[in-house]
């Protein structure tokens, strides 16, 4: 079996085949940072993240950028309505990135690439772009003339009169328009306006347009041509055909063997964006009077394979959660009971696995990651612990053997983690729990008890609770013995 993925370049299902054995750069279109992240950015970089997980749970040495668009209109804009600077609006939203994005189990990037550290990079294309005849400065800006390009247009499919079609009018008046040589030729360069932020360059002050700042990146990051371009598939046009343009003119090579793009988070049939106000933040639904749990957030957006549309509704949203509570069920149940049986997937061995699940699982995933079908598997795997879990409540012991349950469980645990479920990530403060260890839970019992033979009640209640804020349960005996149990989620 072998992984296929849809290709725009090729318009087609294609084998995936590395450049270097072993080893895929992918380079992935980050966000610009003006705003929080909604759904729609959570899809694509859960669906990224997906595929990364699987190709090294394929064997895959991956070296995966993701940038961060530090310089735009639209960061500009947020910091004169908010009185502040683009550096500081561009810094927040960095970090609340990176915060959301943990809660939905994404995997951080092997580097960052931001546009402001990105300007020696940026500058040397637009040089070389200009000494081999694709780019022209003109009044302090400097254009990608599109025309020289013999391929323009072969990533997104599109022709220069379907081209011309959109553009005309919507962009007639504007100033930057009569600097042109051409409707379609685009902006690598801007000259520099008043009150913004500018560097200096050989062709006077100013900021990189936005496709040459991934061009670039690309470039510095990962080398002439990589394996695996992705991002939505609203970047198809302009933004990555623009990159295309801009790094092949200059190397002869492809920029990107695979181009891969994900479907919309849609809302009544409309793309969720900014734009049209119609879109939701991934804090503000986790964080919602019950809102789902950030990995039944995650299992909605697998639930689709990444191509296809996904409709945010209130009912898809509650669906996900109940599901991701049966595959919760599943994943806990090895984790508590398997205490008593001596269960621990960290000690577990490849062989543990249990072949045809992963083939299922694998098939699935190797036909363009239809994660859905990939699910199904799992889901399987839960039901089943799930019934043996509640023949354990009921009639004190499981139909099947435990050994084999080992197996289901280890291979549903070792399953989700490659799409990137987990129970652990649920429950920040029992994993801290189970970092106390037991001296210090007797010398923290020991203290309660000393307090409370002081008749400082109020202490003794805050030792307590200070416990089983880190998952551990006193429980007072008859006589003045204290038992204590550790929380397993
Ligand atoms: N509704 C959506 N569904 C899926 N992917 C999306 C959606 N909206 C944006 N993306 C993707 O998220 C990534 C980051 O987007 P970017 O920061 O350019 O968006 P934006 O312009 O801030 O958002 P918006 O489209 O809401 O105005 C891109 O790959 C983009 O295609
Ligand atoms: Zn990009």
């Amino acid at each position: 079996m072998t992984l296929t993925l849809t290709n725009t370049l090729t318009r087609s299902k294609q084998p995936f085949e590395s450049l270097e054995p072993g080893k895929v750069r992918i380079y992935c279109c980050g966000v610009t940072v003006y705003d929080y992240c909604h759904l729609g950015h959570g899809r694509s970089y859960i669906a990224w993240d997906t595929l990364r997980r699987y190709l090294q749970w394929q064997g895959y040495q991956v070296r995966y950028v993701q940038n961060f668009t530090d310089i735009d209109d639209k960061i500009l804009n947020r910091a004169r309505e908010t009185g502040s600077t683009m550096e500081a609006v561009a810094e927040k939203y960095t970090q609340t990135y990176f915060e959301d994005m943990a809660r939905l189990n994404v995997l951080e990037a092997d580097e960052y690439p931001r546009a402001t550290h990105t300007l020696n990079g940026i500058l040397r294309l637009i040089h070389e772009l200009e000494t081999k005849g694709y780019a022209y400065a003109s009044e302090g800006d400097v254009y990608y003339q599109v025309r020289q390009f013999k391929d323009y247009g072969k990533l997104s499919g599109r022709k220069f009169d379907e081209m011309q079609a959109g553009a005309s009018g919507r962009v007639a008046e504007s100033a930057e328009e009569s600097k042109k040589k051409d409707p379609f030729d685009f902006a690598l360069w801007k000259g520099a306006k008043p009150d913004e932020p500018s560097w200096e360059s050989p062709w006077g002050k100013g900021r990189p347009g936005w496709h040459i700042e991934c061009s670039a990146m690309v470039r510095d990051c990962l080398g002439e041509t990589i394996d695996i371009h992705c991002g939505g598939a609203d970047l198809v046009f302009p933004h990555h055909e623009n990159e295309v343009a801009q790094s092949e003119a200059v190397t002869g090579q492809p920029l990107a063997n695979y181009w891969l793009h994900n479907g919309f988070v849609t809302v009544n049939g409309e793309k969720m964006s900014k734009s049209l106000g119609n879109f939701t933040t991934i804090r503000d639904l986790l964080d919602s009077e019950n809102g789902p749990e950030p990995m039944a957030l995650r299992l909605f957006v697998l639930q689709a394979q990444y191509r296809k549309p996904i409709d945010f509704t209130p009912e898809a949203i509650a669906s996900a959660q109940r599901s991701w509570n049966t595959l919760k069920e599943g994943l806990s149940f090895g984790y508590k009971q398997g205490q008593t049986w001596g269960w621990d997937a960290q000690q577990a061995r490849s062989e543990d696995l249990n072949p045809e699940s992963v083939a299922n699982f694998n098939r699935a995933m190797d036909d363009d990651l239809n994660t859905s079908g990939a699910l199904a598997v799992l889901f399987e795997l839960a039901k089943g612990l799930n019934r043996e879990q509640n023949r354990l409540i009921h009639e004190g012991k499981t139909a099947v053997d435990p050994e084999q349950l080992y197996r289901q469980w280890y291979t549903l645990v070792s399953l989700s983690q490659v799409l990137g479920l987990e129970v652990e990530n649920e429950t920040p403060s029992a994993s801290e729990g189970s970092q106390l260890s037991d001296e210090e839970i007797e010398a923290a019992i020991a203290a309660r008890q000393a307090a409370r033979k002081a008749k400082n009640f109020a202490e003794a209640d805050r030792l307590r609770d200070d416990l089983q804020n880190q998952g551990i349960t006193l429980i007072d005996q008859p006589g003045g013995l204290t038992q204590w149990h550790r929380h397993i989620h």
